[in-house]
């Protein structure tokens, strides 16, 4: 969809009020194809203008169109929700299950950060710089439900989506991989507002956060597994007829005194089949470099225009000095070297409340929009 043909798709957005919400905000009041046009949250900010009732954090001001818009219930029959092409969910994972459920029973069309619906036989779960075609399966998803128009997509765990990205680039240029390495310092954001108390971050580091690793180790196989002929079933890596065995995927997670951007140190091992060579540094590096994702095919306005930025330099990346790349739509990739006990290692960094949240929402639905099935 180019700009200047089609009439912009009015959205909502729940949870607009959090962290991820105001990214959303940020993000959408500037867009080509969507215009928001309804707001939702809790009980305790419905009613009352946004700019009243939200402790806004990101160091852009406030939309002025935004600001004294009327929040409103999480409800499908709340003002403004049933006009809108798009809804996105930033809601709270203990209230989204029965909230996005809602919206879709009512035919409307929801894109969710929250981790409810990602293991669900029916919904995708998407990384846009990997694997959008996983949107096939909507036509199933809504056939199964009898619903006309409403579905679900969700994206991953910011975590997983900082990974995933340099996973897809070895897998597409090796092929499988066997083992997965990983252990995460991840920002403070990433546990939405106030999230951890001062007292517990400041000179510090947690090793543990709930569920995290959990989310990692099996979100990555169903992003980075395919669908079957038919389009209505995930295989989770696991396709006995494609030769394709899951990936053991080992995850630690900690959080660490920074703001936004998660980083991961990474080692990983490929699957040796029939003896292949295993790839040289250069290789690999190479593969980091040239990975071409459909999401830039498609050139949606999200898209990066590098998925994977290599960073030379031994110290970086870095979070405070990379996370803004390419506003935060990218994974940076470090430190790439041989791994004595598995093959190779790195560092990689998300922005875990843009390409770890909101921009993976806005990309997918970008991409629906282009692949027809947002109209
Ligand atoms: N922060 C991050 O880096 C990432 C977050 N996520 C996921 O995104 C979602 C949002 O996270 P985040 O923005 O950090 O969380 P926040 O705690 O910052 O925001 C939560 C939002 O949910 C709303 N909410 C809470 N309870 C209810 C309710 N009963 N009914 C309706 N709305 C409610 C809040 O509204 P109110 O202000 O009125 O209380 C607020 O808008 C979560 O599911 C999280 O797991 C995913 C990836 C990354
Ligand atoms: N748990 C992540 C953020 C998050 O909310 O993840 P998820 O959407 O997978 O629940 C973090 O702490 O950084």
């Amino acid at each position: 969809m180019s700009s200047s043909d089609k009439k912009q798709i009015k959205v909502g957005i729940l949870g607009a009020t959090g962290t991820v919400g105001q990214r959303f905000i940020q993000i959408l009041s500037t867009h080509p194809y969507f215009k928001i046009h309804a707001l939702g949250a809790s009980s305790r900010s419905a009613g009352q203008e946004y700019g009243k009732v939200t402790k806004w954090k990101l160091n852009t001001p406030i939309p002025e169109e935004i600001k004294t818009k009327v929040v409103q219930e999480c409800k499908p029959t709340a003002e403004g929700f049933a006009e809108c092409g798009v809804v996105f969910s930033g809601l709270d994972h203990d209230v989204a299950g029965d909230i996005e459920e809602a919206f879709r029973q009512s035919n409307l069309i929801i894109f969710s950060n929250a981790k409810n619906y990602r293991r669900d036989p029916l919904c995708p779960l998407i990384v846009p710089l990997v694997n959008p075609s996983h949107l096939s399966i909507i036509e199933h998803q809504k056939k199964t439900l009898g619903l006309e128009k409403g579905f679900i997509v969700t994206n991953a765990n910011c975590s997983t989506t900082g990974l995933v990205v340099p996973l897809a680039a070895l897998e597409k240029s090796f092929g499988q991989l066997e083992t997965v390495m990983v252990t995460t310092l991840q920002a403070i954001s990433g546990s939405g507002y106030p999230g951890v108390p001062s007292l517990d971050i400041l000179d510090n580091v947690v090793p543990f956060i709930s569920g995290e690793e959990e989310k990692i180790e099996w979100e990555t196989n169903k992003i980075l597994g395919g669908l079957n002929e038919e389009k209505t079933e995930f295989d989770l890596h696991l396709n006995e007829k494609k030769k394709l065995k899951s990936i053991n995927v080992s995850a630690t997670t900690t959080r660490v005194p920074v703001i936004d951007g998660h980083t991961a140190s990474v080692s990983v091992k490929f699957r040796n089949i029939n003896n292949i060579k295993k790839p040289t540094i250069e290789e690999i590096k190479k593969s980091f470099k040239e990975f071409k994702c459909e999401a830039q095919d498609l050139n949606v306005p999200s898209a990066p225009k590098h998925a994977i930025v290599l960073h030379d330099l031994p110290d970086r990346p870095q979070p405070r000095l990379d996370r803004d790349l390419h506003n935060g739509a990218c994974v940076s990739v470090g430190r790439v070297r041989p791994c004595p006990v598995f093959d190779v290692k790195f560092i990689c960094l998300v922005d875990n409340v843009r390409l770890g949240a909101a921009t993976s929402s806005i990309m997918n639905a970008e991409i629906a929009v282009e692949k027809g099935l947002i109209v």
